[in-house]
């Protein structure tokens, strides 16, 4: 098994390069299926979603191939069938872009349901809705799903939620549909705008990306292409709250400083400070935290994939903060988990409630998703004594060298991957085995 032994570090200080994003990568592994010839894509992160997709991949025909520069290759012209293992399928959330991206080009497709960081239910009903609306029928057995359309054709899709998955998705399909498609109250996320990009790239005419209408007027094909996909914004994001945890200067670079526009102005009202030059942010702390309200929000709103490291924050600011979680209400695993550790939340209809500033202390905790794992390595490293955090695999879904990348900044955190020594076992007082 494998686990994170995490040490209360004083400060943190250094410069961490920021990886590709995870969210655009997974809508751009799918997009390049529409292409008739070879895509090159860089920046892809070596995260564990990635590797699941190389496996469906091979299963289908579907090539991708990654040389020692991390350049990856997409070649989909020997796709043989569209059934995706919906096992695999399941493991990750957006195997449902290759129903967008291979629906146009092979008339059916069929995969597990949406797994990935399950820390609420998340609907598909918008990308039901859309796909229909473009010509698509589904059935639905127990294990997997199936998506036909003998023709795609443009429509008029209005999303009754502000959706980033379901935006994508019917951008995928409608590019090689029939005649002209809109879509009403889009997903402004940079996000979408890397995939609208991309797509446009390869010959697909796509218009209005990153505003809340997206107009796309459908091609008979679509060309190989280099792209390079965004920086990670979430990823980025939660390294300059690190700064605030402990104290500190901590610079992420590779960034597009626009794209934490939002998390920053938010971290300023705290009192972090900020020295934005180029592709990086540099952020500054004393230590010294006030405490705030935040409402998470579609972009250009606060992520609510900042909500746990934020969270995190907040128990080392003095004073009430509330946190209102509007995307995914739900969304508060992390918190049992640092109650354990000594903070004072409550959760009460999608409202945390944060006393601060705790004394957090080192306990054996669980991340049981992405963000909860990085909310809890940073509540760690401001914990007295020693923590373990399992559920790396969560971790590794997003987060490529999360490990080293910290390390790097000074902070002390080793990645154990081994049964647990006697030793260990007395040190965290046998809860491992309450785990
Ligand atoms: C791989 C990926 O890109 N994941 C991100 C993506 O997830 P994902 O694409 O699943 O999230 P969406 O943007 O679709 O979800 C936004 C909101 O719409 C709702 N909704 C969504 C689809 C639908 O058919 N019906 C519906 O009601 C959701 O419950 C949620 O309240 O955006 C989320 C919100 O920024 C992030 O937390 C995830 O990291
Ligand atoms: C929720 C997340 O990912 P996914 O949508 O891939 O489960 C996330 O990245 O925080």
């Amino acid at each position: 098994m494998k686990w994170l032994s995490v040490e209360q570090t004083p400060q943190l200080h250094g410069s961490v390069k920021i990886p590709g994003a995870k969210n655009s990568s997974l809508a751009l592994l799918a997009a390049a299926c529409l292409a008739d010839d070879t895509v090159i894509l860089q920046g892809i992160p070596n995260i564990l979603d990635y590797q699941v997709i190389c496996q469906i991949g091979k299963e289908i025909g579907l090539e991708i191939t990654r040389d020692a520069a991390g350049t990856v290759y997409i070649d989909s012209n020997r796709i043989f069938h569209t059934g995706l293992d919906p096992i695999k399928s399941s493991s990750f959330r957006t195997a449902y872009y290759f129903i967008g991206a291979l629906l146009s080009k092979f008339g059916k497709v069929s995969l597990g349901y949406p797994g990935g960081d399950n820390f609420v239910s998340r609907p598909i009903d918008q990308h039901i809705k859309a796909l229909e609306k473009l010509g698509a029928t589904f059935t639905f057995h127990e294990d997997y799903y199936e998506v036909e359309a003998s023709e795609l054709k443009g429509a008029t899709i209005y999303f009754d939620t502000i959706t980033s998955g379901a935006t994508i998705n019917s951008m995928l399909a409608a590019v090689r549909a029939k005649g002209t498609t809109t879509l009403l109250n889009a997903a402004r996320d940079p996000e979408v705008v890397d995939t609208a990009m991309f797509l446009n790239k390869m010959g697909a005419k796509i218009s209005g990306a990153g505003t809340d209408t997206i107009r796309i007027t459908g091609v008979s094909q679509l060309n190989g292409c280099i792209h390079t996909v965004i920086p990670d914004r979430l990823i980025a994001g939660a390294f300059l709250i690190s700064a605030g945890m402990v104290g500190g200067t901590v610079t992420v670079q590779d960034i597009v400083p626009e794209h934490l526009r939002n998390c920053v102005v938010k971290l300023q009202e705290i009192g972090l400070e900020f020295m934005i030059e180029g592709n990086s942010i540099t952020s500054y702390s004393d230590g010294k935290l006030k405490a705030t309200r935040v409402r998470t929000g579609m972009y250009p709103g606060f992520p609510t994939d900042v909500q746990q490291p934020m969270t995190a924050l907040l128990t080392q600011a003095n004073g009430k903060s509330i946190i209102s979680e509007k995307v995914y209400p739900n969304r508060f695993n992390h918190v049992p988990q640092l109650v354990k550790m000594g903070a004072e939340i409550k959760v009460r209809s999608g409202v945390a409630f944060i006393k601060g500033k705790s004394s957090l202390k080192g306990a054996a905790v669980h991340a049981s998703d992405i963000r909860a794992g990085i909310c809890l390595i940073l509540a760690a490293l401001a914990a007295e004594g020693q923590t373990m955090i399992t559920g790396v695999q969560h971790i590794e879904r997003g987060y490529e060298n999360v490990v080293e990348a910290f390390q790097s900044l000074g902070a002390r955190i080793n990645l154990k991957d081994s049964i647990m020594s006697e030793d260990d076992i007395q040190k965290y007082g046998g809860v491992y085995h309450q785990l």
